[in-house]
């Protein structure tokens, strides 16, 4: 199942208390926290280097300090809304009074909808990082975990004022359990990485805890990747660090999506077969046509049973047309991958106003 090794090395201080240092690396285990914590010694100081984080920057720097580390095995065992307001003459499809007075911003409210627009993408960051932060903190006072889905592409960027101050300090990090939404079955310091996107761009920046970083194995194949992170995500279930929805899909706190200029999320193409997939948690394609081709990617029943998603949209390569098929009146036929983002919970539209131009 596991290798299990302790290494206790005297520490460099000549009196203090000795740590033991034990290292967990598993080759078949998905994720580190559903590990019995009985196997531990007590006192134990715990570092995981399971085959997902292999290559992971974050576990490799645990271990750039002087430990004994042995190697454990050679890296060959290591696989692994109604609109409000009238029509603006600026630009900007629709706003209300109070908003514009405030913010700048337009906002919709419906039935679990709300849709705000901003002026730069500047404003938006600003918005997105109070959205984010505010939510954290609620559902922190409820329950231990927040958990939240990143997507690649600008959402990364998007994040910025997240990690400045004043939520880099009042953020209750501790509690954040970070996935992802889709990934390229690339290595994880690829340029096409979206690990590697976010760790570089956010996770790096923030002291989430490195344990509670669930990034894919990338030594399998698409579909054994695929098949892992599903098997993660169901122990992270059962051990309720992921809420479980009415219809026992996981509900994860917050999906923090992006949009194509075809009117994709996650790696769910228009027309594709998987978009009606309906029995899978997480899934794989050999054929994006976005590149890379291979990805491993949620599906809609999980996007849709998420306590809230927050889609997060700039406009800079014809993405206004999507968000007039699933916003305005579009009459077109083939219901894109956008139009089918549908939760249980609350859904926030993140646009720029190039993004809401066609509303
Ligand atoms: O791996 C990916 O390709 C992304 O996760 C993808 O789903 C992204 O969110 C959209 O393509 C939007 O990308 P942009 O924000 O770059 O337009």
């Amino acid at each position: 199942m596991f290798h299990l090794e302790n290494c206790s090395k005297k520490s460099p201080l000549k009196s203090g208390p000795q740590i033991t240092l034990t290292v967990i690396i598993s080759t078949t285990a998905p994720c580190p926290s559903h590990l019995p914590l009985s196997i531990y010694p007590p006192g134990s100081a715990l570092c995981f280097l399971s085959s997902r984080f292999h290559r992971t920057p974050y576990y490799a720097s645990l271990f750039s300090r002087p430990v004994a580390l042995k190697a454990l095995a050679s890296s060959a065992d290591f696989r692994g809304a109604s609109v409000v307001g009238a029509k603006s003459g600026g630009g900007i499809g629709w706003r209300t009074k109070a908003a514009v007075a405030d913010t700048g911003m337009a906002t919709e409210k419906g039935e679990g909808k709300k849709v705000s627009v901003f002026d730069s993408e500047e404003d938006l960051a600003v918005a997105l990082a109070k959205y984010i932060a505010d939510l954290s903190d609620k559902v922190s006072k409820t329950k231990s975990s927040f958990t939240v889905v990143l997507s690649g592409g600008c959402l990364i960027k998007l994040l910025r004022k997240l990690v400045e101050p004043p939520y880099i300090d009042s953020v209750d990090w501790s509690t954040w359990h970070v996935f992802w939404l889709d990934e390229r079955v690339v290595p994880k310091d690829h340029v096409d990485s979206n690990y590697k996107l976010a760790f570089d761009g956010f996770l790096s920046k923030v002291p989430i805890l490195p344990g509670n970083v669930y990034s894919i194995n990338d030594a399998l194949s698409a579909e054994g990747a695929a098949d892992d992170y599903e098997i993660c995500v169901k122990h992270l279930v059962k051990s309720n660090v992921i809420a479980t929805s009415e219809s026992g899909l996981p509900k994860f706190d917050l999906m923090l999506l992006g949009m194509g200029p075809d009117g994709h999320v996650a790696s769910l193409f228009p027309g594709h077969p998987l978009l009606k997939e309906k029995e899978k948690w997480v899934t794989f394609i050999k054929d994006s046509p976005k590149p890379p081709p291979e990805r491993i990617t949620f599906t809609f029943p999980v996007i849709n049973a998420s306590a809230h998603i927050a889609l997060v949209i700039l406009g800079t390569a014809g993405e206004a047309g999507p968000v007039h098929a699933a916003l305005g009146n579009s009459q077109n036929s083939d219901v894109l991958p956008i139009q089918m983002v549908s939760p249980a919970g609350e859904l926030a539209w993140f646009l720029d106003k190039e993004a809401a131009s066609k509303l």
